[in-house]
């Protein structure tokens, strides 16, 4: 089985979170708002991973409070996916430990699954499905009842312009049509925690754009978003916050502004920050 097998979107058990209070798969949080500040939605807490004596991800650790969207920068093998996976459950740190809506995600991994929407790095699996049936037997997976299913599914298909593509074999599809696939599939029980690993890589600008318009909705809506990419533009565009990881290390904590006045500067200060190991000293907190 791949890795990317391994991060089947059907796996976790998040379920509608819509469902009746009785519903004992309702999504609810056991983090409670702290007194004078919004309640933390995503806690990293000391996380590593060691892969022999090789560190992909060393002691990184945030919090992402209800309703920010955040960007998490860093150039390719800084450690984002390994966090990502970490942050999502899918993969078990070396050491330290991760919370979504207040759920530890691997004490209570189903509970933090209902408040969780993640698109892996590798897209969606079950090649073979059309995005209809996919997206249906994820749902069902998750414990979707029919008659909430069905209207989510057309509300995906809109919301995911998938229409021209919903009956063909995802195998068929670009890389854009299967990128939307999987954002249908982390939307799809309309999580309030979004963990999305580069929603934009390898979309062409026309395609960068929907997905900017999918997160500035998603953003108005209330939900809290951790987005990695590489399109700095973006940050600026979408994000209210930025984290930058190098060589396993955060190395900035702070908004777009802080990072940089303009988007050339932006792209310096990352250079800077993530050229040689020195930057691995540079972490400040906003
Ligand atoms: N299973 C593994 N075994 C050994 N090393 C690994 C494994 N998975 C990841 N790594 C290494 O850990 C480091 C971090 O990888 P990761 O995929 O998290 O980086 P990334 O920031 O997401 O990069 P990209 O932007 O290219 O996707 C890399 O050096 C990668 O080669």
């Amino acid at each position: 089985m791949t890795a990317a097998a391994v991060e089947s979107p059907a796996a976790p058990a998040a379920v509608d979170r819509a469902s009746a209070p009785s519903d004992p798969f309702a999504e609810e949080s056991a983090n409670a708002p702290t007194p004078g500040g919004p309640r933390a939605m995503i806690e990293a807490k000391g996380l590593s991973k060691f892969y022999g004596p090789f560190a992909a991800v060393r002691d990184v650790s945030f919090s992402v409070p209800e309703g920010q969207v955040c960007a998490f920068l860093g150039p390719n093998g800084a450690g984002k996916s390994t966090t990502m996976r970490m942050l999502t459950g899918f993969l078990a740190p070396s050491a330290g430990a991760a919370t979504v809506g207040g759920h530890d995600v691997a004490e209570a991994r189903i509970d933090a699954a209902r408040t969780l929407g993640y698109l892996p790095e590798n897209g969606p699996l079950y090649q073979e499905m059309s995005p209809a049936a996919f997206l249906s037997y994820v749902g069902k997976a998750r414990g979707m009842a029919s008659d909430r299913l069905k209207p989510r599914l057309e509300a995906m298909k809109e919301a995911c312009s998938l229409a021209p593509v919903w009956g063909k074999p995802i195998a068929k599809l670009s890389r854009g049509y299967r990128q939307r696939v999987g954002m249908a599939q982390a939307l799809l029980h309309d999580p309030s925690v979004l963990i999305l690993d580069e929603p934009t890589g390898g979309l062409d600008p026309n395609q960068v754009a929907g997905v900017r318009e999918l997160i500035g909705r998603l953003r108005d809506e209330g939900k809290t978003l951790l987005i990695s990419t590489h399109i700095l533009r973006e940050v600026r565009a979408v994000c209210d916050r930025v984290l930058l990881i190098s060589a396993g290390r955060l190395v900035f904590d702070g908004s777009a502004d802080d990072l940089a006045g303009s988007e050339e500067e932006m792209e310096a200060k990352f250079r800077e920050l993530t050229a040689s190991p020195q930057g691995r000293g540079e972490r400040r907190k906003a």
